[in-house]
């Protein structure tokens, strides 16, 4: 195929012919093959501090895209970019950036050049080529949860680090599920050997229990003289020895054949060869490619090549579920074993071409890219029946033809330099500088001015950004993180797409609920504007962040997922943006209940707004939703139920809205003619009052806290409650004071409850230390404990991967020279570790690591995650108050 347009193209070149259409299309899409085919979308993740930055410095230095090493602990690097990020030396904001490995040659092509695939390809190593990496550096702090899940959605591989001492830890544990939830494929490194107490066969044997899948070693740490300083690694799947003197930046590294070795140093020569017995023997259990080799080869572990075994590797690494996982070795910090784990990831890990179909959302109505584009494709040559056209989602399909690219927003950042930064992913079709985007969370159009390609610390401006690749759109002023941008032929700039396709959505997540809050003021009148466009700013880069603004007091409300979270939110506004503001203290974002219903009030506005004369009338009553207990999930109002006279908007918090419109029905615009001001619509107006009640809700009258579990109902009449001065901010400040009225009614009819957020809090400890932090759990913190497991037992939150259980004893490992008491394999270390699942409210969990640690002799580590609201009792409602009082 190839080869026949590169023909085709040269023979229309010598003969000065202008190039064919659709000879230009073949070229264009062959071009583009070969670059998704050697392009890899991958992540890291890991726990707090095991070292991804400064892994990451590494493969930006080999790869020839920096010229010093940078250093974390100097606050150097390249991808702890914001300032906030450098002092603390921990990972905030994932950073995209591209490089090549191996590494092109300094003569060669532009980097933004699209690379030369032979026809053997897919027969050859993948290392032997150049690939495109795109990198994306997740954070490691349970904080950022929201941000690793936002960057899982774009990635198509990625590598988990673990710290050779500390081993699997909780965070690795929550992410790696998330992870496999994506069904993203995964190798791991294990780094800090060269620290004291680095236990590489305990990491090992912890990969298979808590990451429940089987080990495959493709290398082990080389120790001078078996039990010395780490200064290598040993190649099973080559059969080498690769040994990094001490001192240099690593790039000089002497590989010794199993033979040469076999004369040094004995002992290590003949564990690469059980190393590598173990792993042939690992992969023929689950490729039956390698069972061929196997037997080709006279059933010789040592006789298969190297090559044979990396495309084994690589077919159980893309299986789903993955149930291989790679092991490499190093130390990056030390510069060991980042060159082998590059070659691994261009070796192993998927192109963008051999990922599953992303997930789409339609109408409200879930499927995948692929089916939608194809339906599309077919419905060129049927056309849609008369009937199905009235279908939102028929019609959509039939209008794919015109659906030239569709991309995902994942991530928004200011940059002091070039401004806004908006990081998409394409998923199909190509994003040309000057296209015109919209934006279907928006519901609005935006054009892409210039469009970038990241190398470290330079951006190349490139023409076009296509499928499977990572790029980033400047001048956008409107896109925020995790919004869909899709290009429609012929799309003009106040329009939006034809049939439903402005409802498509990019792999939809779920925003957690923010559980603290802070306050913000700005120093001056003058300083406001500054402060909102701040703020709004920020908003765009982390929609996990919540703005309230209350407008009779003028305080504005920054609620956020984690004190660290709204800490860093805090830095960013003062620091980084030069806000003049004051910030209050952070604290927990409790919610309130009312406790009665009230009758319905009516709400007459009539005054005018900017001048202009406005009226507007609207009803509102207000009842408690009986449930004791909130469970996160919806956060932004959705519309739920679509009878023909009444609608249904689902609130976060267990609110909801209900909407009764008699005379005017939902489907039937003719009605809407005789009952509704020309200048207003039915949409326009539902989508007014939501607004209202939102802002209402968004502030209970006993503690000014969200509200919850409330149940509004508002009765528009159309003929009686709208006007000809009606306008839609009328209708939602209306319905704002309605509800704030109501709410208020009820307050002081029947005291509000106070709700608190609950966690679930799973804690990994030793088995000696279990009585005691069960005890502090239950008794001290008034949590309720639902599991005591092992940590090998399938873990309650666990996903929806299903967990293999892996005996320890069937992992194949090196001896560790300086395993401790918990590294003796024989002691069997997953029954040393225990995992305790509880229910706590996070006020009791503030600064619970440092007491877990002193419970636990430093070796306890938690995670945890927003399970619910609980009301509270009275008496824990009074300290709560009293104590808030006193701020
Ligand atoms: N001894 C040793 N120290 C290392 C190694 N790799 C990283 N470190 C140190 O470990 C600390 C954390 O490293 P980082 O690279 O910032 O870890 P991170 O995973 O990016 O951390 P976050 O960004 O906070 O999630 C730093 O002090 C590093 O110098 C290693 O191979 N050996």
């Amino acid at each position: 195929m190839q080869v026949g347009w590169v023909w085709c193209a040269r023979r229309v070149a010598r003969h000065h012919v202008k190039t064919p259409r659709r000879l230009l299309y073949v070229q264009a899409q062959s071009q583009h093959d070969a670059l998704s085919k050697a392009t890899r979308n991958i992540g890291i993740i890991a726990h707090i501090d095991a070292g991804k930055t400064t892994t990451t410095e590494r493969m930006l230095y080999y790869s020839g895209y920096t010229r010093r090493i940078g250093d974390v602990d100097e606050g150097s690097t390249v991808t702890d970019f914001l300032p906030a990020e450098r002092a603390r030396g921990i990972t905030i904001q994932s950073a995209a950036i591209t490089f090549h490995w191996p590494p092109l040659p300094p003569d060669s092509l532009t980097p933004a050049q699209t690379p030369r695939l032979p026809a053997s390809f897919d027969a050859t190593l993948r290392s032997s080529i150049s690939h495109n990496i795109n990198l994306i550096d997740t954070p490691g702090h349970a904080d950022f949860t929201f941000e690793v899940l936002r960057s899982l959605r774009v990635l198509d591989g990625a590598v988990c680090i673990l710290d050779g001492v500390a081993g699997v830890e909780a965070q690795t544990e929550k992410v790696w599920t998330q992870a496999g939830a994506y069904h993203i494929p995964r190798i791991i490194f294990v780094n800090k050997l060269d620290r004291d107490g680095a236990a590489f066969s305990r990491t090992v044997k912890e990969i298979g229990v808590r990451l429940h899948g089987w080990p495959a070693v493709c290398q082990i740490p080389w120790w001078r003289g078996g039990n010395g300083n780490f200064t290598g690694i040993g190649d099973v799947v080559n059969l080498r020895g690769m040994l990094w003197p001490s001192g240099g930046d690593g790039r000089d590294i002497k590989a010794f054949g199993i033979e040469e070795l076999g004369k040094t140093d004995t002992t290590f020569a003949e564990e690469i060869k059980k190393a590598r017995v173990a792993l042939v023997e690992l992969l023929s259990e689950h490729d039956d490619v390698m069972v061929e080799h196997f037997l080709e080869h006279d059933e010789d572990h040592l006789a298969i090549s190297g090559i044979q075994i990396m495309h084994s590797l690589r077919r159980v690494v893309l299986q789903a579920p993955q149930i291989v996982i790679p092991v490499f070795a190093g130390a990056s910090f030390r510069n060991i074993g980042v060159q082998p784990l590059l070659d691994a990831v261009v070796d192993l890990l998927p192109s963008p071409c051999e990922r599953p179909d992303p997930e789409i959302s339609l109408a409200n109505q879930s499927s995948t890219l692929s089916v939608l584009l194809d339906a599309g494709a077919s419905a060129k040559t049927t056309r849609p029946a008369k009937k199905q056209q009235k279908n939102d989602q028929s019609l959509a399909i039939a209008e794919t033809k015109n659906l030239t690219a569709c991309a995902l927003a994942f991530k928004v950042v200011n940059d002091t330099k070039r401004g806004v930064l908006v990081y998409v992913r394409v998923y199909s079709g190509t994003i040309d500088r000057g296209a015109t985007l919209y934006n279907t969370n928006l519901g609005l159009a935006e054009r892409a001015p210039r469009l970038l390609k990241m190398y470290a610390n330079d951006a190349v401006e490139v023409d076009s950004i296509g499928s499977g690749q990572i790029g980033v759109i400047t001048g956008l002023k409107h896109a925020r993180t995790g919004d869909t941008l899709i290009v429609y032929r012929g799309l003009q700039m106040k329009s939006s797409p034809p049939g439903a396709l402005n409802t498509l959505q990019l792999r939809p997540i779920n925003v957690p609920p923010p559980v603290f809050f802070t306050s913000i003021e700005p120093n001056s009148l003058s300083e406001q504007k500054h402060v909102q466009e701040s703020l709004g700013i920020l908003l765009r880069e982390d929609p996990s962040l919540h703005l309230s603004i209350d407008e009779e007091s003028g305080q504005t409300h920054l609620a956020g997922m984690g004190d660290l979270h709204l800490e860093i939110a805090r830095d960013r506004l003062l620091n980084d943006f030069k806000a003049k503001a004051r910030i209050g203290k952070i604290e927990i974002g409790y919610r309130e209940a009312i406790t009665t219903s009230t009758d319905a009030h009516t709400h007459n506005l009539d005054k005018p707004i900017a001048g202009k004369a406005a009226k507007a009338c609207i009803t509102a009553s207000i009842e408690p939703i009986d449930d004791s207990a909130i469970v996160p999930g919806i956060q932004k109002p959705t519309l739920a139920e679509d009878s023909s006279f009444e609608t249904k908007f689902d609130f976060p918090d267990n609110n909801t809205l209900h909407i009764s419109h008699p005379n005017v029905s939902r489907h039937d615009s003719a009605s809407h003619k005789s009952h509704i001001p020309p200048h207003l619509s039915l949409p326009g107006i539902l989508s007014s009052i939501q607004a209202g009640t939102s802002a209402a809700l968004a502030r209970g009258p006993t503690n000014g806290f969200p509200v919850a579990n409330t149940r509004v109902t508002i009765e528009l009449d159309a003929q009686t409650n709208l006007f000809p001065e009606t306008t839609p901010t009328a209708i939602s400040m209306a319905t704002r004071a309605a509800v704030q009225y109501t709410l208020k009614q009820a307050c002081d009819a029947a005291p509000a409850v106070l709700m608190e957020p609950v966690m679930l809090v799973t804690v990994y400890v030793n088995e000696s230390s279990l009585g005691a932090v069960v005890q502090d759990l239950s008794s001290a913190r008034g949590g309720q404990v639902l599991s005591l497991d092992s940590a090998d037992a399938p873990s309650s939150s666990s996903s929806s991967e299903t967990e293999l259980r892996i005996d320890p004893n069937r992992i194949y490992t090196p001896p560790d020279p300086f395993a401790s008491g918990t590294g003796d394999m024989s002691s069997g270390l997953a029954d040393s570790q225990r995992q305790i699942v509880a229910r706590v409210p996070l006020k009791e969990m503030v600064g619970y690591l440092n007491h877990l640690r002193a419970l636990t002799g430093g070796r306890g580590t938690f995670v945890m995650g927003v399970d619910g609201f609980e009301k509270m009792g009275s008496q824990r409602m009074k300290e709560v108050v009293e104590r808030m009082r006193e701020f």
